[in-house]
């Protein structure tokens, strides 16, 4: 089997419920290595909970679902938490140490790295997110954008396997977007990132899966979910703004 074969990602029919009510049903999905796929769907439908299936933060009602071959469900989980950087829809749920320098060391520390490995690892990721001019604020100061930044790097840090991020450009700045859309293009990780920016789903993604209700809907390369206008109006889902076309002549 050749590596970029490698399945990343099963997810072998899996449905979850936070309550009686399903949210994800009888999912069945499969990601490769190195594939950078965009999970997009109108809000509610499930792709949070999907995510989050992945980082074994809340484990399958039924179904199994399995990272780099190990089961969420299992004692695996530690291992694959090592795979995997995850950042949370609310950068507040990440942002915890008394500055954003400690937050983006403290997985290089939990990982037993010398004192001056995590001092030149974490100015090398803040400075790849452009970021460095935070290090000594607390977390807690920085603006919106700054602090979904900070998650980043944190996420970044352990070079992990795995990167899943949720919904990474809210709050972003245009400039700060395009550079967000930059890196992650030049990395080679598998990518899982949930959005709702349709065209960054488009620059970023050689895959998309939209969901709906808890479905999947649609699962393809971008250009053939974007061309499908019943998928797209079923699931509540509009056009990257670049393929809208003039909102004045239509063309
Ligand atoms: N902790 C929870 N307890 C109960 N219900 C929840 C919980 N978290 C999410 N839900 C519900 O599960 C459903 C799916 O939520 P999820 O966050 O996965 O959607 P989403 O597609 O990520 O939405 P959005 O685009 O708004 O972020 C929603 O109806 C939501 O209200």
């Amino acid at each position: 089997m050749q590596l970029r074969e490698r399945n990343m990602v099963v997810f072998e029919n899996v449905s979850f419920g936070y309550t009686h009510k399903k949210v994800l049903k009888a999912v069945n999905l499969k990601i490769k290595k190195g594939q950078s796929v965009g999970i997009v769907g109108a809000n509610g439908a499930g792709k949070s909970t999907l995510i989050k299936l992945m980082t074994g933060l809340i484990i399958p009602t039924e179904g199994r679902v399995l990272v780099d071959g190990m089961d969420v469900s299992s004692k695996a989980i530690k291992a694959i938490r090592k795979k995997v950087g995850y950042t949370f829809q609310d950068p507040n749920h990440q942002l915890f140490m008394p500055t954003v320098f400690e937050d983006v060391a403290f997985g290089l520390r939990q990982e037993g790295l010398s004192k001056k490995e995590v001092e030149d690892r974490v100015r090398k990721i803040l400075k790849e997110v452009d970021a460095l001019h935070l290090s000594d604020r607390p977390s807690y100061t920085l603006s919106g954008g700054e602090k979904r930044t900070i998650t980043l790097a944190t996420a970044l840090s352990t070079n992990p396997e795995i990167l899943i991020l949720d919904e990474p450009s809210i709050g972003l700045d245009p400039r700060s977007r395009r550079g967000l859309i930059r890196l992650l293009t030049t990395r080679n990780e598998t990518k899982i990132i949930t959005t709702h920016d349709m065209d960054m789903a488009l620059d970023l993604c050689d895959r998309i899966i939209v969901l709906y209700e808890g479905k999947i809907q649609g699962d393809g390369e971008p250009m053939t979910i974007f061309k499908n206008k019943a998928l797209l109006c079923q699931s509540h889902l509009e056009l990257p703004l670049r393929m809208q076309g003039c909102p004045v002549c239509s063309k």
